[in-house]
């Protein structure tokens, strides 16, 4: 039986397709998730451990090492998938804005990289994987959401780091999205205008996301590099 792989944020979208589609493939899934919903029970059912994790708080992230250490003392590798795309708003103070973008976006990964290295193993000549979901925008930064991308920002330097520190058993790779899968609540008229931000006018869901992890996954000599998955959108 292969070792685990960890999606943090697993329960819906991207994270969800991601691991339904390593469990298809006999890869053995935990995932942390914040809000209860029936994928939880599906991917339960589909043999994934399920980890209830809210990474918005010093305590929430010192409970979540501890139950995934518990849970999984050898691991295949790490995604860390979890994320809220907040904007700058008048509701939430500038700092505690930051303070929220940071928790999820880069405390949490960075105190889950150092606490869970010696789980990470190699295993069948294949080297161990932490995959941080970053963004186009931890190049470019973003206008109204300028807390979110400086803590994606954030969470690609960690790639840049850990890729130094955990080699050569420990391959550390960022995964890029631009508008990759819509949101429900997206209007009409923001899809029309989303498509003609990059050059191929597509957002092609989920599954792109899915082949990217399942590319770095079977990699052999790809670390510290961010897998761009834009349409071209940088050179519009
Ligand atoms: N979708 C896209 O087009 C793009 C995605 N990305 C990145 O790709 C990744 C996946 O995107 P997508 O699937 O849309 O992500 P979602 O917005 O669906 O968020 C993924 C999960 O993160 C969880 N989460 C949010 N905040 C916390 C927290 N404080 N602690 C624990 N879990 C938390 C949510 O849990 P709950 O549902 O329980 O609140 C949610 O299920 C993200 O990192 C995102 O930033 C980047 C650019 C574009
Ligand atoms: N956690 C999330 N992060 C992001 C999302 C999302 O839905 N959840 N969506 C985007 C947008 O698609 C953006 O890329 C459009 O330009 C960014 N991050």
């Amino acid at each position: 039986m292969s070792l685990p792989i960890l999606i943090t944020g697993g329960s819906q979208r991207l994270g969800l397709a991601i691991a339904q589609d390593l469990l298809a493939n006999n890869q053995p899934v935990i995932i942390t998730y914040r809000r209860h919903k029936p994928s939880v029970d599906e991917l339960k059912n589909a043999g994934a451990i399920v980890l209830e994790a809210d990474f918005s708080t010093q305590a929430g992230i010192s409970r979540a090492i501890e139950e995934i250490k518990r849970t999984a003392p050898k691991l295949r590798g790490i995604i860390h998938n979890a994320s809220d795309w907040v904007p700058e708003n008048p509701e939430t103070a500038p700092g505690d804005l930051m303070h929220d973008m940071m928790m999820v976006h880069a405390n949490a990964p960075y105190q889950l990289n150092l606490a869970l290295k010696d789980a990470l193993q190699s295993e069948n000549g294949t080297l161990a994987d932490i995959i941080h979901m970053t963004d186009y925008v931890q190049d470019t930064g973003s206008e109204n959401h300028i807390a979110y991308a400086a803590s994606k920002a954030a969470l690609h330097n960690l790639t840049l780091s850990f890729a130094r520190v955990y080699a050569p058993y420990v391959k550390v790779n960022s995964i890029a999205p631009s508008l990759v899968m819509f949101n429900d609540d997206d209007t009409q008229e923001y899809r029309e205008k989303a498509l003609n931000k990059n050059l191929l006018g597509l957002v092609p869901g989920a599954q792109e996301a899915v082949k990217a992890v399942n590319y770095l996954l079977t990699a052999e000599y790809v670390t510290g590099q961010t897998l761009h998955l834009n349409g071209g959108r940088n050179l519009k």
